[in-house]
């Protein structure tokens, strides 16, 4: 039988737990406690859920409601919210929650990293990519003009709530959205991820299916490992970045109206073309990226034209060093690896196969 709370302990200095279950509010005590009053961050499609966390909370709460998606992880918004918690005394045992998909939990979690340089963050997941990602790893941040969340900080949350009944009201595109970082750790880490998905694509967006959970539970274990020995990406954490290069350069150029998933799906395509054209990953495994994106309704293409753009984006990516360009490839399936510095002919005949 499913357990009613899976608990999934992300190790580290400051080890916490991810909670994934059903009406997980009784759990929010223990998260909060000594804290005199929380600051519950949301968007407007979530207030009804917000509202309900600041009640299980326990304490006086403070509702702080942001634009919504990338238009709420920006400085200004950030600045918009420490206005609030300095109008309400909110003091470093105090806690910021932030209620929503991974542009609120980004958002808070930064918020809480720079409120008196550091108060304790609850993340309560309310998208698939929230739960399987933006939640978990500390990772916290706003994007500028320059890029995607090029500013930002470690902050490890307190513990991560991941309550799978919000996901019936997700919509279905921004579910869709959250698979492709499911199929992400399927390609660097899991491969049974990818089994689950080409045998039941249905089932792998079904709210209600214990397919979805497995998903979740599986891509959530990926991260946890891998966050839990390196917290500020020193190595081994940039393989969870596998299809981001392309893709936060997608996003820049479509400033940030594109879902984020989407855009490392193409990402995918592309890292996978550069994994195989650089002669690191067999053909199979670079079909199956195509394949499988494609199976579940996710994109593979973007515009011919684009190119320029995009490589001018890709150059201030976090994973560049000094002016040598640096991808997450694979040497196989599972076995992600690192393309330093790779000429620009190779880069162009892997961007051929996004826009075919
Ligand atoms: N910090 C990290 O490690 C990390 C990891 C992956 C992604 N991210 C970031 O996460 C963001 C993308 O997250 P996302 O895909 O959740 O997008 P999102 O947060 O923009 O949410 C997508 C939409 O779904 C709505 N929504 C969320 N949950 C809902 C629910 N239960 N019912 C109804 N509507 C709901 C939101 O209000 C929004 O309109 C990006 O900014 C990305 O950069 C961060
Ligand atoms: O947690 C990580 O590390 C990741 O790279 C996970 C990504 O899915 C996520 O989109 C992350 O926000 C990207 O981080 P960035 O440092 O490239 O902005
Ligand atoms: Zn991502």
């Amino acid at each position: 039988m499913t357990p009613v709370v899976t608990r999934i302990q992300v190790g580290g200095d400051r080890p916490y737990d991810v909670l994934v279950g059903r009406d997980l509010a009784g759990d929010l005590p223990s998260l909060v406690e000594g804290a005199a009053q929380v600051a519950v961050l949301f968007a407007a499609p979530l207030r009804a859920r917000a509202e309900q966390v600041a009640e299980a909370a326990g304490v006086p709460a403070l509702l702080i409601e942001v634009p919504d998606a990338e238009r709420g992880k920006t400085v200004e918004v950030a600045a918009m919210c420490w206005d609030s918690l300095g109008e309400h005394n909110f003091t470093r045992t105090d806690v910021v929650i932030g209620v929503g998909g991974g542009a609120v939990t980004d958002l808070s979690g930064y918020v809480a990293a720079s409120w008196l340089r550091g108060v304790r963050w609850v993340p309560c997941s309310t998208s698939l990519l929230g739960m399987v990602d933006a939640a978990v790893g500390g990772k916290t941040g706003v994007n500028i003009a320059a890029g995607k969340n090029l500013v930002g900080a470690f902050h490890p949350p307190a513990g991560v709530l991941c309550d799978l009944d919000s996901l019936r009201t997700l919509p279905a595109d921004d579910l869709l959205a959250g698979l492709a970082e499911v199929i992400k750790c399927g390609f660097i880490a899991d491969p049974v991820i990818l089994d689950l998905v080409e045998r039941e694509p249905a089932a792998a967006v079904d709210p209600e299916s214990p397919v979805l959970r497995e998903l979740v539970e599986r891509a959530i274990r990926v991260k946890a490992e891998v966050v839990g020995v390196d917290l500020k990406e020193s190595g081994l954490r940039e393989i969870l970045n596998y299809g981001h290069t392309l893709g936060h350069a997608i996003e820049k150029r479509e400033k940030y109206t594109w879902k984020h998933g989407h855009a490392v799906s193409v990402g995918l395509i592309f890292a996978s073309a550069l994994s195989h054209l650089s002669g690191r990953l067999d053909a199979e495994t670079h079909a199956r990226h195509r394949a499988v994106l494609e199976l579940v309704g996710l994109p593979t293409s973007y515009a011919e034209e684009a190119w320029p753009e995009l490589l001018g984006a890709m150059r201030v990516d976090k994973k560049t060093r000094a002016a040598t360009l640096r991808f997450v490839v694979l040497d196989g399936l599972a076995k992600p690896g690192i393309l330093a510095g790779p000429e620009e002919s190779l880069l162009e005949r892997a961007y051929a196969e996004v826009t075919r």
